[in-house]
């Protein structure tokens, strides 16, 4: 999952040591013994007071040798730190954003990704005990936390707190797992001791029912379905009406994809609101479908508001540019991650052991 990024957040790392040991050697104290020796013995470090190795002053405007960043990092190498400036990210920085782009991280996330790297790299100091490496994977993992972890909430908790019937709406085109997501959903809800009832809101495609009923009969799960071409608000009302009924905990509402305009989706998502107010509405789409992943994203969460996503197919996707930038642009968080054909194969989306695993610690 994720290989290529990881394998391109990695490069970072490398780029910026380099940078890093580049810029130590130009201002090792033995390359320039005047510029550390009086940078150590003198902490103003004013440039203008500034005295060569024979004493006299230096020129102030000579600012390739005695320029304050090259003191201060002379000095901070005298004092066992060294400074990473601006310059020595500029190539490594550009490098990691080409590398963002091409993994398909939508354009403003990189953005965003980058200018907190920045922040919290330049003007880094590190005693020479500590790595530029783990400078670097701190300010990665700072970064990528920020962009990934909007709106995250523990859905566990919020099934555990919801009065029951749960009722949960699922968005998104078709031909993404919709339908294997939600049977995926009921046993994980199953096996976190709760009792689940699919409603077949999708009546527009046909096929639809005997899809999702195979997977009810292979879970031993209820399945409410109408006909095709009924309405999805009534098919949604009849599973809420069965769950409460049957003391089942949550309902789990499929619904069809695009329909022919956002409009025709506002409208038969804002009837499911009006019928039967669902207690969450979660978009569902391919992580390895990318920026158009983020789109549609965008898009459903336009026309008929979101409360979070889920991707599937993380296990093929080695880019992993819509799970770094759903939630940063819809503001709604990703919640789990769909890795593999079986109904176990889901993943709660937790941001710290994603970044965990994404910078191999
Ligand atoms: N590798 C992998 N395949 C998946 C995952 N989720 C679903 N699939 C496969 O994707 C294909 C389409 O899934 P379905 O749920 O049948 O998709 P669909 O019926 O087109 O989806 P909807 O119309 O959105 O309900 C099936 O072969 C699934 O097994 C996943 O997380 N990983």
């Amino acid at each position: 999952m994720f290989d290529g990024l990881k394998d391109k957040l990695d490069s970072f790392r490398s780029d910026v040591e380099e940078s890093a040991e580049a810029a130590e050697s130009e201002a090792d104290p033995d390359d320039d013994a005047a510029a550390a020796t009086e940078a150590s013995s003198d902490d103003g470090a004013d440039p203008e007071t500034t005295a060569d190795a024979d004493g006299t002053p230096s020129d102030p405007d000579d600012a390739d040798t005695d320029s304050p960043g090259r003191l201060q990092r002379a000095k901070a190498f005298a004092t066992g730190k060294v400074v990473l400036e601006e310059e020595d990210l500029e190539d490594p920085l550009w490098n990691l954003e080409m590398a963002l782009l091409e993994s398909d991280v939508e354009m403003g996330v990189a953005e965003a990704i980058l200018a907190e790297i920045r922040s919290n790299l330049v003007g880094e100091t590190k005693s020479q005990m500590a790595s530029t490496g783990d400078l670097v994977e701190d300010a990665l993992r700072d970064a990528l936390l920020e962009v990934i972890s909007v709106g995250q909430f523990d859905f566990d908790e919020r099934i555990a707190q919801a009065e029951k019937p749960v009722t949960i709406v699922f968005t998104g085109v078709n031909g993404v797992g919709k339908t294997t997501t939600i049977a995926k959903l009921a046993r994980y809800l199953e096996a976190r001791g709760y009792s689940a009832v699919l409603a077949n809101g999708d009546t527009y495609r046909a096929g639809a029912n005997e899809q999702i009923r195979e997977h009810a009969e292979a879970l031993d799960t209820r399945l409410i379905a109408h006909e095709q071409g009924g309405d999805p608000a009534a098919v949604v009302y009849d599973g809420v009406e069965y769950a409460e009924a049957n003391d089942v905990d949550v309902v789990l509402g499929d619904t069809a994809g695009r329909l022919h305009t956002s409009s025709d989706l506002m409208a038969q998502l804002e009837k499911i609101d009006r019928v039967v107010g669902p207690d969450l509405t979660l978009f569902v789409d391919e992580a390895v479908a990318g920026q158009d992943a983020v789109e549609r994203a965008q898009q459903f969460d336009e026309a008929a508001e979101i409360d979070g996503a889920v991707l599937t197919k993380a296990d093929a996707d080695s880019q992993g540019g819509a799970a770094i930038s759903v939630a940063y642009v819809t503001g709604k968080p990703v919640l789990f991650l769909g890795t593999g054909q079986g109904y176990d194969d889901i993943e709660r989306f937790d941001p710290e052991s994603l970044v965990d695993d994404l910078l191999g610690a």
